[in-house]
């Protein structure tokens, strides 16, 4: 368990983070959300014992980080971008890593056959990719077995499998009852991954419920209707209470009403549907709704937004696609789990 209460941290004139109170629960995702500047790499740091408090206070397992002992095997956490020392090979990072926690050297085998770099080992993490880089970040994070997980943006780098990978990951780690705490700005991929969001705009704490209740209180749904007889439809459907907006492509959008209702209202004056279907906002839609007041950095009004992606199916998190050695290219941008 992560519990956060009035955490605020100041930089300068700049208040980070705004008197945060919530706690991040086991044997769920906890999905981590706000737009960009919103606070939530600082308040990962604050958690981690990385970034003092101006005020407030943080307890990860019950307790301050600076007060674990042997804290890979309590938290395991993978932030944001830093370089992995430079002299020191993959599996050679994790070997100093695990010494210094206690942790047997075998795992170090057994993480980075996890994450899928087996292969790459004995080599530089200066010669990586960006999504080895997260590999061996996530690899460190999961070193200790701990039973309290932070990811920072860890689909960051991953090509579809290994987004694939990392969320079936996360969900398999909550599954075990650990504790996940995951930041994306990938909307749909959150969507896929997240039990409960905890939401955040200018350091404050905008949401903290489950993925559906946010989904819910934050968007319209409605059930789109289809028909060649639009007149009576409008009409049965105002008599029965229900309210019509016109949508695209000549459809109809009924609100107040579940699709049943509406089914039967139409069934019992005999109007001909082509399509009755619930429609619900996603998960993108709502969070910008929720946030738009907060917004720090925006693009001009016209400019092309970048939709959110859902990867593919692909194979089971226990079986990570093994990462081969790159051809030449040296990735600069590098991650490292703490
Ligand atoms: N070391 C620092 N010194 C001064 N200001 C900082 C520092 N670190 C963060 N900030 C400011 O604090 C605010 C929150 O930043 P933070 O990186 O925590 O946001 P974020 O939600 O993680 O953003 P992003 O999604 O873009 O990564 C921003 O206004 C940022 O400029």
């Amino acid at each position: 368990m992560i519990e956060l209460t009035g955490l605020t941290k100041r930089y300068g004139s700049t208040t980070a983070v705004d008197r945060l109170t919530f706690t991040v629960r086991p044997g769920v995702v906890t999905g981590f959300l706000g737009p960009n500047g919103a606070g939530k790499s600082t308040t990962m740091r604050m958690i981690m014992g990385l970034d003092r408090p101006t005020s407030g206070n943080v307890l990860v397992d019950g307790t301050h980080y600076a007060r674990l002992k042997e804290p890979l095997t309590k938290v395991g956490a993978l932030l944001e971008a830093r370089s992995v020392q430079g002299g020191r090979t993959a599996y050679h990072h994790l070997l100093w890593l695990a010494k210094s926690n206690g942790i047997p050297e075998h795992r170090v085998d057994e993480v980075l056959g996890l994450v899928g770099l087996t292969q790459v080992a004995r080599k530089r993490p200066s010669g990586f990719s960006l999504g080895m880089g997260q590999r061996l970040g996530i690899a460190a994070a999961l070193l200790g077995d701990p039973r309290i997980l932070m990811f920072d943006e860890p689909v960051n780098g991953l090509d579809p499998e290994g987004i694939h990978w990392i969320r079936n990951l996360m969900k398999q780690l909550a599954a075990e009852g650990r504790t996940v705490f995951v930041s994306s700005h990938l909307m749909s991929e959150m969507a896929l991954t997240a039990d409960h969001l905890v939401v955040i705009g200018r350091g404050q704490l905008l949401a903290d419920m489950s993925m559906a209740d946010f989904i819910n209180q934050n968007s319209r749904s409605y059930v789109r209707v289809r028909t060649p007889e639009p007149e009576r439809l409008r009409d049965v459907l105002t008599a029965g209470g229900v309210h019509l907006v016109d949508g695209p492509d000549g459809t109809l959008e009924a609100e107040g009403a579940d699709a049943a209702t509406i089914g039967e209202l139409v069934a019992a004056d005999g109007v001909v549907l082509h399509e009755l279907s619930p429609q619900q906002a996603s998960l993108e839609e709502a969070f910008m709704r929720l946030t738009a007041q907060t917004v720090q950095y925006q693009a001009a009004p016209g400019t092309a937004a970048g939709a959110g992606w859902a990867p593919p199916p692909g194979p089971d998190w226990r079986q990570p696609p093994q990462v081969a050695e790159p051809a030449g290219s040296v990735d600069v941008s590098k991650k490292e789990g703490i």
